[in-house]
């Protein structure tokens, strides 16, 4: 049954943060899995991933079918509509278009003790982009990682994506052909992440990993932080709509259905100030999964993640939104950019009564892989800025040392750093101890 909260029951906020922690607890269990599968991944290389895949995808790998080869990738276009390649160039162009404009530029100056200081971006030279395929295939994942990663100017880019029983999707291999990807790996899960940031006889380890996944593939990334970069935690899609009585409930009904039916662990909020439209929309989503295919998942997603939280006033939505943080945050209201002017903690914010999220998830231009489980309180979607990193670079000549060093050096005498202050003091020749 879905969780029904309002804001003037008495035991509210207990509830509201029984409701958050719930979800906290189950991470922890898949967090005890993983670590042991990543463990063997280290440990046994390929053959445990060969294991963890037949067991998982019902798929026997060899070192010779574990790579997608030329031929396939050559092939896949064959095999999808001309409309559907259609549609996704378009999506491809407006992705990449959205993520070009976010491309940071280099700074350098020379600053008035004459030191030249400068930030310069570069690449990392190789990302690993984690492609879902255990429940659903997304093809437009594989343009929403492979995109902002071209245009950072990754020179390796490898993808995996789990092929159960051997299916591959032709539309994902030709969305890696679109995208110029030819290392493809048909692997997934955790057993993936690891592979990818441990290397193993077949697959050379990578710098970063990237991309969404279910809660095994995020615990592996959240696991293996530190040994690679990835972007965020971005696992069981999450929609919260925030909906005045003006909605059509059908409408909202199927917004939230729409993540819903992703993962039986997504999760489907809506906040209203309108009981009457609460309750219409809970009618409708009832009606809806009547007509869905994957009704089975989205049924248990709504009914054991779900919630209709319903406050007195709009305005009280924005801190409980704050304190959700979701992955996607609808704002079906009048004037809807007031509030999301408000709320700093979410992943992507869809305004107005015409933006549904999925436009999101294909279309729109902004990236699809967004930071999930509380977690856009401190991170952000997937971006060109996830594939590259920053120098920093520093000159001094023999006057701006002097100029600005010995403030330095007052500073490493008062750490005890004697070899610190003497480093300067030696090119200045103001230092002068025995031997310098
Ligand atoms: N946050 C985002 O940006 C975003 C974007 C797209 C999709 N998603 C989410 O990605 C997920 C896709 O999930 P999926 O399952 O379809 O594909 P997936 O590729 O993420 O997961 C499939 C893999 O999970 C592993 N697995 C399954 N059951 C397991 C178990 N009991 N123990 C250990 N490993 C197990 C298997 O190795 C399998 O290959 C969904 O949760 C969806 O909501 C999130
Ligand atoms: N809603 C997902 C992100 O949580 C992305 C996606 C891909 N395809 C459909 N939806
Ligand atoms: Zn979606």
């Amino acid at each position: 049954m879905v969780t029904l909260l309002s804001n003037t029951d008495s035991d509210f906020t207990a509830r509201f943060e029984d409701f958050i922690t719930a979800r906290r607890d189950d991470d922890q269990d898949v967090s005890d899995v993983v670590r042991a599968i990543l463990t063997d991944v280290r440990t046994r290389g390929d053959v445990a991933v060969f294991e963890y895949t037949s067991r998982f995808d019902k798929l026997d790998l060899t070192p010779e079918t574990i790579r997608v080869s030329p031929e396939e990738l050559a092939n896949a276009k064959s095999h999808c509509a001309p409309d559907v390649l259609q549609a996704l160039k378009t999506a491809a162009e407006r992705i990449d278009s959205f993520h070009r404009r976010h491309l940071p530029e280099d700074d350098n100056y020379t600053d008035d003790a004459g030191v030249s200081l400068g930030a310069r971006w570069t690449p990392v030279a190789a990302a690993g982009i984690y492609v879902p395929g255990g429940k659903a295939v997304y093809p437009s994942s594989v343009l929403m990682n492979a995109m902002p990663a071209k245009c950072a100017g990754v020179e390796r880019i490898v993808m995996v994506v789990p092929a159960p029983n051997g299916d591959l999707n032709p539309l994902v291999l030709a969305a890696a052909e679109l995208a110029g990807i030819t290392e493809i790996y048909k692997i997934g899960g955790a057993q993936a992440i690891g592979a990818l940031a441990y290397g193993t006889e077949s697959i050379s380890p990578v710098d970063v990993i990237t991309g969404p996944g279910n809660a095994f593939v995020a615990a592996a990334k959240r696991e293996v932080f530190g040994t690679v970069g990835i972007d965020m935690i971005a696992g069981p899609s999450e929609i919260l709509v925030v909906a005045d009585g003006q909605n059509n409930p059908r409408w909202i009904a199927m917004d939230l259905l729409s993540q819903a039916e992703h993962d039986e662990v997504a999760q489907a909020i809506l906040i209203t100030d309108d009981a009457d439209f609460a309750r219409a929309t809970c009618d409708a989503v009832e009606d809806h999964l009547k007509t869905l295919p994957r009704a089975d998942i989205a049924r248990k997603s709504w009914n054991d993640h779900g919630a209709v939280i319903v406050v007195e006033t709009l305005d009280q939505a924005i801190p409980l939104v704050n304190r959700l943080a979701p992955e996607h945050l609808e704002l079906a209201i009048d004037a809807p950019r007031d509030m999301a002017a408000k709320i700093p903690n979410a992943g992507s914010i869809f305004l107005g009564r015409y933006t549904p999220e999925a436009i999101g998830d294909y279309v729109a231009g902004p990236n699809h892989v967004l930071p999930t489980a509380r977690s856009a309180r401190f991170s952000s979607g997937l971006n060109v800025l996830n594939f590259m990193k920053r120098n920093t670079l520093i000159e001094c000549t023999r006057e701006s040392l002097a100029q600005i060093g010995p403030a330095a050096m007052t500073l490493a005498e008062e750490e005890g750093l004697q070899a610190h202050g003497r480093s300067i003091g030696i090119r200045l020749n103001n230092a002068p101890t025995e031997g310098d």
